[in-house]
């Protein structure tokens, strides 16, 4: 079975979400792709776009997100205040490997003003080269961090 993917991106990550979306949509390894917004032209601030975004996640209705600001930073601090969530920005190839195999984040946050489309686009496939093996070294570290989730 493939992933289910939630895409979201504000004003400022709405142009790079919608030309993943349509990567993820031609992607044989997907299933479905969920877009949580924005549409071009509405402004949400990242807050509630990323919110509202990683609780499909930990809600069970999607499996991974790649989410979208101007930096990628203000996305991944909100998805993160979901119980559960683990979310960064990774702008370079081995960082989105070890967000997945050291930190099994189910989000990939860009920064749509930091890096380039094609770039950005290449990061978002890569995303879903890698699981994360719940048998592996990082397991206890990943299994820490949740330990220290608030209710
Ligand atoms: O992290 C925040 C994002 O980059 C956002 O798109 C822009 O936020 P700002 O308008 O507060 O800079």
């Amino acid at each position: 079975m493939g992933f289910r993917v939630v895409v979201a991106g504000d004003s400022a990550g709405v142009d790079y979400k919608d030309v993943i979306k349509a990567d993820l949509e031609a992607d044989p390894r997907i299933d479905e792709v969920i877009d949580a917004g924005i549409t071009k032209g509405e402004d949400v601030d990242y807050p509630h776009v990323a919110v509202n975004a990683a609780r499909m996640i930990a809600d069970g209705k999607a499996d991974r997100g790649v989410f979208i600001c101007g930096t990628g930073m203000g996305v991944a601090m909100s998805a993160n205040k979901v119980k559960g969530i683990r979310a960064s920005t990774a702008h370079d190839s081995f960082s989105v490997e070890r967000l997945v195999l050291s930190n099994d984040a189910q989000v990939l946050c860009l920064g749509e003003r930091v890096i380039g489309l094609e770039l950005a686009r290449r990061l978002a496939k890569e995303f879903f080269n890698y699981t994360f093996d719940p048998e592996s070294h990082s397991a206890p570290k990943v299994a820490a961090i949740c330990s220290y989730e608030e209710d």
